[in-house]
């Protein structure tokens, strides 16, 4: 069920451990930063000043979501953002503190561990899963100032514990507690996303919900762990992630750190928007089986992660998968009344294959199921 997830039959090029590979270079006085990893040309692009509020991407507040006084107001804000923006920020979204609490600890303990110790979990030679890089198709393509432990951590039956830490001693059931309730709210999440799209005459339509949640209910959900070391030579010229759009649905993500460390930065109108983070917030953001799903009333939206001179930076994205044996396209529900069928339909399970094998830059895969 989960193999398209997990990358099987699309591995990754092996290549150096970032974090041990920053260690030497920010540590070395003549070690230079080696050029594959020099992508980002820092004058060729713009980036909008991160301490200007009015350019942030939207707040969304659950409790207002649940809160039948203030639900559709709330909802109008969800679908605008996810519209506009592809991102919102998640707040008092009632995933309890120590479940946050309990990841963070064991995520940032696992990283502190030796490398050797961390190995323990490398990634094999058929698939994403576990602790590696991701991405890397050919011998001379620019390479991510990253490593990563990528693992599906849903539903229970279809995780591969060999990829999965031993130590921290809790790492397990942190990871299984977070998933749990991180799903729970990504489900929830999903109803009030089809009502923001208002496809239907009445906003309320239950078969739009219904039909947008069964697509992703009791499917894979895949946590990738992002550990981006800092560079101390060239902050500006390296990229933690470069620029991607994800292929799942909905991503939930965690950073791991305070607000003092940030990274993300999306898209919109040729710029890139630093995103500051809120503690305890999740950022959410629109993938291209959404996009494609809601026949483009949400966005999968163009995103990377930047890099710190001095500090590390660690993040967790929980992608939420459709269904992999079906067939993707646009779902009849969310076709609002008037508009044409915008996207093809097609494999997810080929979609996501192509994804991991082929690094096509930005949004060109999604492009691609668009209907002239
Ligand atoms: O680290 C971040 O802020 C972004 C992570 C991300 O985009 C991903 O894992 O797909
Ligand atoms: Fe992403």
């Amino acid at each position: 069920m989960a193999d398209a997830a997990r990358g099987m039959g699309s591995p990754s090029l092996p290549v150096a451990n970032v974090q041990a590979l920053a260690e030497t270079c920010n540590t070395g006085v003549d070690e230079p930063v080696p050029w594959r990893y020099l992508s980002k040309d820092p004058t060729a692009e713009e980036v909008v000043a991160a301490d200007d509020s009015a350019c942030a991407i939207p707040v969304i507040d659950f409790r207002k979501l649940l809160d039948p006084e203030s639900s559709s107001s709330e909802c109008a804000r969800l679908g605008s953002a996810c519209h506009h923006w592809g991102f919102f920020q998640l707040i008092n979204h009632g995933v309890p503190d120590e479940v946050i609490a309990n990841l963070k600890k064991d995520v940032v303990g696992f990283f502190k561990q030796p490398l050797e110790a961390k190995k323990e979990c490398a990634q094999q030679a058929d698939s994403l899963e576990g602790y590696g890089q991701a991405f890397v198709v050919s011998e001379d393509q620019k390479l991510d100032w990253a490593d990563m432990l990528y693992l599906i951590v849903q539903p229970r039956e279809s995780r591969d514990m060999r990829f999965w830490p031993t130590r921290p001693a809790s790492f397990r059931d942190s990871v299984d507690s977070y998933s749990m309730e991180a799903s729970k709210l990504a489900y929830q999440l999903l109803e009030f996303m089809a009502k923001g799209v208002g496809a239907a005459d009445d906003d309320d339509d239950p078969a739009a919900s219904l039909r947008l949640q069964g697509v992703f209910q009791g499917q894979v959900r895949g946590m990738r762990v992002n550990y981006y070391p800092p560079c101390r030579q060239a902050a500006d010229r390296v990229l933690g992630l470069s620029p991607h759009t994800d292929p799942n649905g909905l991503t939930l993500l965690l950073q791991m750190n305070d607000h003092d460390v940030q990274g993300l930065q999306v898209s919109k109108d040729g710029r890139w928007f630093p995103v500051q983070a809120l503690d305890g917030a999740f950022v959410v953001n629109v993938g291209d089986a959404l996009e494609i799903v809601s026949n483009g009333a949400f966005k999968s939206v163009e995103h990377r992660a930047v890099i710190h001179p001095t500090k590390e930076r660690i993040s967790a994205a929980l992608f939420h998968f459709p269904d992999q044996d079906r067939m993707l396209g646009p779902l009849p529900e969310l076709v609002k009344k008037g508009d044409r069928v915008r996207y093809g339909t097609r494999s997810y399970q080929d979609f996501l294959k192509q994804y991991f094998t082929a690094k096509l830059d930005g949004r060109k895969l999604i492009e691609s199921f668009k209907l002239e």
